[in-house]
This record gives structure tokens, sequence and C-alpha cells, in this order.
């Protein structure tokens, strides 16, 4: 069955034909992982990078991508090389295929269409291509499973790459480039994907690079140009029905219907020495390659260049031609070329090979000069307000599961119910002081914990998304980021809020303003122990780091909260100042013992006040374990305390762990 024809709504982007020449990419400077690497993609074409595991596929791929530093060697969209605004408009399809594994198919799809399509289309023209495009991948069927993972079931392997590659149709990409799409689908399914890959570069003038490990001599058939990679370098780049000439012309003859591809990875896989042979014979092909292509320039440059005069006649394009890139100034380079060494030659005419050829495509594009401009200063396919919008419902859906899961239901309920007979109404005497203070400590440092865990074992899945996401320039940071907090803040507060209805009034509750009063200060205190675990998950890579760091500022914070320890010695009481639990709780006890019924003094009471008075002020309490501040200080400190480790969560995303 033929996959339906793409209608996009968006545009055509001009296409675009992607050109590298001398790529060279050195491990830790020695060790090459690729070397003079070369070749070209035109509209229309699929290029496919073949060659054994651990060759450099991948690594050629993010060097075109520009996720990789090149050490020497250029790349080139149509004349423009390769720079961070032309990135965008390069779709690259990861290995590897990264979810929110909570989402289904079809949201997952429908928040890619709302955060990269851009907002002249209304929703529901996105939604309709959101149909369109499962209907050409085949994913009807599983629209509404979940992504899953390792722990849940969700989409099988093939339906996840799928879902990957459609995620990236979405936008319509002039240039895609695909890592090993076909891993793991069956011959059938591997075959149509293909062929919907095939049949989009033909009928949208799309160029296409994948990279495929063992292709069917079908799937094989379908590509247009191969770039065969042995120990880095270049083991063949042409035309794919020319490959099979390209062995036997050096000794190497595949049998009677043998399976090319499986045929030209066994050669590249043989010895050391028959990998030499392959490689400089693809060094002297490609020179020859490029002798025919200039015959055929030489030929084609009168029709390339009329082909553009006459399109471009009155266009501002005609006033950047450049002046020595005339049809003689091409012949002359080529004349001179029989005579000079194929080195020089060869850099003297691809410079008005490139020219010409670029000059045409111009002239060929199927799209207007104003949308060719369009692509070019484009940065955001949407508003930031669309971005924030759409996040914040992406937040919460995705949060939702996990944060309100049944078993964090459970947890909060079954320890709200025992903190609340633990500590049943207690009487207000200095006897069960220390235990209604227990409540309160124990209440803060729980949902610290909580909160701070939570987030930290949350974030690491969560960055590799958004990086994935901020890498192909689907949103700004700053919209990510505060509809993360905006739209994370109902789940966050939720079970807190659930704990405290039920632990709260089992502990003698007096009045509904000291019942909100202290919900506040408990809310305030986990937002910010929210914070702090964003600010470490963000910063540390290893996840072992980042619990030993969690595991020493939590405890701290718990050993200078000012319940467990209350005569800290004078050279460790600034360490008391860093503990988020000591504001919170401090805090907690000048509303509860303030303005809530009076702790009466114990016949032989240790506070000095009980001795002219029968009751102890909430000042005095806390006065008695260390330093302390008035309510409203406690309370600026931990939105400080917020504000901070929020900015702080921030900068490390946007100048320290930015997507390569
Ligand atoms: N960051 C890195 N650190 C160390 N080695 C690296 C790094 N990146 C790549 N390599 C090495 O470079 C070589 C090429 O890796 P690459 O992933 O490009 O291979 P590949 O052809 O895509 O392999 P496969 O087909 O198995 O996916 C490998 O030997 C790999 O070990």
């Amino acid at each position: 069955q033929e996959p339906p024809e793409c209608m996009h709504p968006l545009p055509a982007h001009r296409p675009i034909e992607l050109t590298f020449t001398n790529l060279a990419v050195k491990l830790d400077d020695k060790r090459h992982v690729l070397k003079n690497i070369s070749g070209v993609v035109k509209p229309g074409q699929v290029l496919a990078v073949m060659g054994p595991s651990g060759c450099g596929k991948t690594t050629l791929l993010n060097c075109l991508s520009g996720r990789i530093k090149l050490d020497s060697g250029c790349i080139h969209l149509n004349r423009e090389r390769l720079n961070k605004r032309c990135k965008r408009r390069i779709c690259y399809v990861l290995q590897q295929d990264i979810f929110f594994p909570d989402l289904t198919l079809r949201r997952t799809l429908e928040y890619a269409a709302l955060l990269r399509l851009p907002d002249s289309l209304s929703h529901s023209q996105k939604m309709q291509y959101v149909d369109h495009i499962i209907d050409v991948l085949d994913l009807n069927n599983c629209q509404d499973t979940i992504i899953g993972d390792y722990m849940k079931r969700g989409l099988s392997g093939g339906e996840k790459k799928r879902a990957n590659i459609a995620c990236e149709l979405l936008t319509n990409p002039a240039l895609m480039l695909l890592d090993e799409p076909t891993t793991g689908l069956d011959s059938h399914s591997a075959y149509k994907l293909m062929l919907s890959l095939k049949k989009y570069a033909e009928n949208e003038g799309k160029t296409i690079v994948v990279t495929v490990h063992q292709p069917s001599s079908q799937i094989f058939h379908m590509f247009d140009k191969l770039l065969l990679i042995c120990n880095g370098q270049t083991a063949y780049f042409g035309d794919i029905n020319k490959v099979v000439n390209f062995f036997s012309n050096i000794g190497m003859m595949i049998a009677p219907h043998y399976n090319p591809a499986d045929f030209i990875l066994e050669q590249v896989k043989g010895t050391e020495e028959m990998k030499q042979n392959i490689i400089a014979a693809a060094k002297r092909a490609q020179d020859d390659y490029y002798q025919q292509e200039l015959l055929h320039l030489t030929c084609t440059c009168d029709k390339y260049l009329n082909n553009y005069r006459h399109n471009h006649s009155k266009d501002k394009y005609n006033s950047q031609w450049p002046i020595n890139a005339t049809n003689g100034h091409i012949c002359t380079a080529f004349s001179d070329s029989s005579t000079d060494s194929n080195e020089k030659c060869y850099t003297a005419i691809r410079v008005n090979e490139d020219e010409a050829r670029t000059l045409w495509l111009d002239s060929q594009s199927h799209s207007s000069t104003s949308t060719s401009d369009e692509d070019f200063t484009w940065q955001w396919p949407t508003s930031f307000w669309t971005q924030f919008k759409v996040l914040i419902q992406r937040n919460f859906h995705e949060a939702r599961p996990q944060m309100l899961s049944t078993l964090n239901w459970v947890q909060t309920v079954a320890l709200g119910l025992l903190a609340g007979l633990l500590w049943f109404q207690l009487p207000r005497t200095e006897q069960s002081l220390h235990n209604i203070q227990g409540w309160m400590f124990f209440s803060t440092t729980y949902w610290m914990l909580f909160a701070h865990f939570g987030t930290l074992s949350s974030f690491p899945p969560e960055r590799e998304v958004i990086n994935k996401e901020r890498q192909s320039g689907a949103y700004r940071l700053s919209a990510y980021y505060l509809a993360k907090m905006v739209g994370e803040l109902p789940l966050t507060i939720t079970l807190p809020v659930v704990y405290h209805v039920i632990s709260y009034p089992m502990l003698g509750m007096h009045s509904f303003s000291t019942f909100f009063t202290l919900l506040m200060f408990l809310l305030l205190n986990t937002i910010v122990a929210q914070s702090v675990g964003f600010f470490v998950g963000a910063l540390c890579m290893d996840m072992q780091v980042s619990i030993t760091i969690s595991a020493l500022y939590t405890l701290a914070t718990q050993l200078f909260g000012g319940y467990l320890a209350t005569n800290i010695p004078s050279w460790l009481q600034w360490m008391q100042y860093l503990s988020m639990v000591h504001y919170a709780y401090q805090n907690m006890q000048i509303v509860e013992f303030g303005d809530g019924e009076p702790i009466k003094c114990a016949e032989q009471s240790k506070y000095a006040v009980c001795q002219n008075s029968t009751v102890i002020p909430a000042s005095d309490i806390v006065n008695a374990q260390g330093a302390s501040f008035p309510l409203w200080l406690n309370t600026m400190i931990l939105f400080g305390f917020l504000i901070v480790f929020r900015v702080l969560g921030y900068l490390v995303l946007r100048f320290i762990r930015k997507p390569k």
C-alpha cells in the first residue's frame, strides 16, 4: 500500500542541497573518528550512510546537524555555511526515542504540533495535520497508547520509531537526518517506513540522509546515493546503482542474487589490507567523480546561468551574482585544470560549480523569494504566550501520573493519619510542647524530602526531552521554565494539603486562620525544597553525585533546623541560616503558639518567664532554640531561597547544561 501524499498546511521550505567537504573529527586530539568525508545530496534524493558498527555514522550525522565541532572541513546548506540559524531548518531523528513516557502518542503529536507549527495556523488545522501524519506513518491503531518506558509497557519499538519520525515530519523540514530509523523494525515495517521517506523526498523535494545497518536489497535499491564509511574514512561515495561496479573494478565480485548491502558490508569488514584497498579506490573514484561533474557542468553551465538569469532578471539576487562566476570563468577554470595538479583544479572549479548550482537551485525552487527569506529569519515557530500555555498543559499532563500516583496518595493519607494519631489532641502544656514541635518539625522535613527527592529523580529523564526539543528550536527555555513552575504548582501542593487537612485537626485545631497560615508555610517550604531539588538535578549529570549532594544538604538542614539540636556550637551557628527548614519551622511555631491556644507553664518550668506568668509566649519558645527572626523576616528569607534557587536552576540550564 502506497503511503498517502503529504499535504502540509505550511508553505514549502526552500529545497536544500547539502554539501559536506573533507569533514574530520578527532577524539582527544588523537584518534580520527572521521577523516576526509565528503559528499553532496540534492533535493529529492535519499543518501544512505552505511558501514560497520562504530565506523562513525552517528558522528557524521551529529556533524551534519551541527551538534559536533569539526576539526576540519565544512558543511553547506545551499550557499550558506552551516550556522546556528540554519541548524533550525534541519530535522534530526535520533537513534534513541526520547519522549515523555506517560503521554499517549496522540497527545505527544498534538503538543508537538501546537508548539512547532506557527501561530498563523488555527488549532483545528494543526489537529488535522496531526491526523494526516498519523495516517502517513500508519499509527492509527496505537494513537491512544502511552509511549511507555522500561517500567511501563507502551508503544512497541517500531511504533516508537515512527512516532519519533512523525514528530519531526510535522514541521515540514527541507532536510532530514535520520539515525538508524529501521533498527528494531521487522522487514515489512522497515520497507514501509523507507518507502514513506522515499516518496516524501521525491514528491516534496526533501533532502534525506539516513544511516542504516543492514538493509534488505529492496530497501537498498530505494536509496539514490550511498556513503560507505570504513574506519572513519570514505569507502564509497556515489550513486547506489554503481556501487557493485565499483567493487568489481577492484576485484571484489558479488555472487549472483546476493544482497548488495550484505556484500559491501562484508568487504569493509574484511582484512586491514582489503579495507585500505577499498579506501584508496574510493579516493580515486571520488576524484573521477568530480571530473565527471565538471564535464557535466561545462555542458550545462550555460543552461544554469540562462535559467537563472531568466527567472531572476529583476530580483535582488541578480546584483549579488559574482562577477567572476560567469560562464567564461567556469570554462576557463576547467581548461586550466587540465594542466594544474588535481587538488588545485578541484578547488578552483568547485567554487564556481557550487555557485552555479546554488543559483540554479534558487531558480528551480518552488517557493517564492519571500518564503525563502522567511526561512532564514524565523526564530521561534510560535509566540512566547503560545509556548507558555501549551507547555503548562503538557507539564501538567506529563507530571500528574508521577506526582499524584496511587502510591503517593496512599503514602500521604497513611502518614497523615499516623502523624495525627501519634500526636492526637495534645494538651497545651509545657510537658507536651516538645511533642507539638515534633509534629511541626516532622511535617516540614517530610515534605521537604518528598519534594526535593521527587524532583531530583524526575528531572534527569525530562532534561533529555527538553534538550532534544531545544536543539530543534521548538521553544524558548524561559517559556518552558515558567510553564514548568506554573504547571506543576497545583500538583506540588495537592498532597501536602491533603496531609495537613488530615493530621492538623487530629493534633488539635484552634482556629481556621492558624490552620491556613500553618498550611501556607508548609507549602512554601515544600516549593522551596522543590526548587533546590530542581537546581541540583539540573546541575549534576551524575545521579549518584546529585543524591549525595542532596542527602548532605537535606540532612544538614534538618540538623540545623532548631528541633534536633538546640545547643549549636557558636562556630557552627552560621549553618542554621542555610537551613530552609529552620525558617519554616520557626514561623510555624510563631503562628501556632502565638495565635493558637497558649502553652501553659509546668510547675517546674525551664522558662524564666513562667516565674511571673502562667503561659509561655511564642517568642520565648522560639528564642530558646537559638537564633530567631520575626515572622516577616523568616517569610522573606524563604521567598529569597525560592527566587535564588529558581534563578540558579534557569541559569544552569541556560548556560551550563545547554544542548550542544
Ligand atoms: N564522545 C565519545 N567518546 C569516546 N568515543 C567516542 C565518542 N563518540 C564517538 N566515539 C567513538 O567513535 C566511534 C564512532 O562512533 P559512532 O557512534 O559514530 O559509530 P556508528 O557507526 O554510529 O556505530 P553504530 O552503528 O554502532 O551506532 C566509535 O568507536 C565510538 O566508540
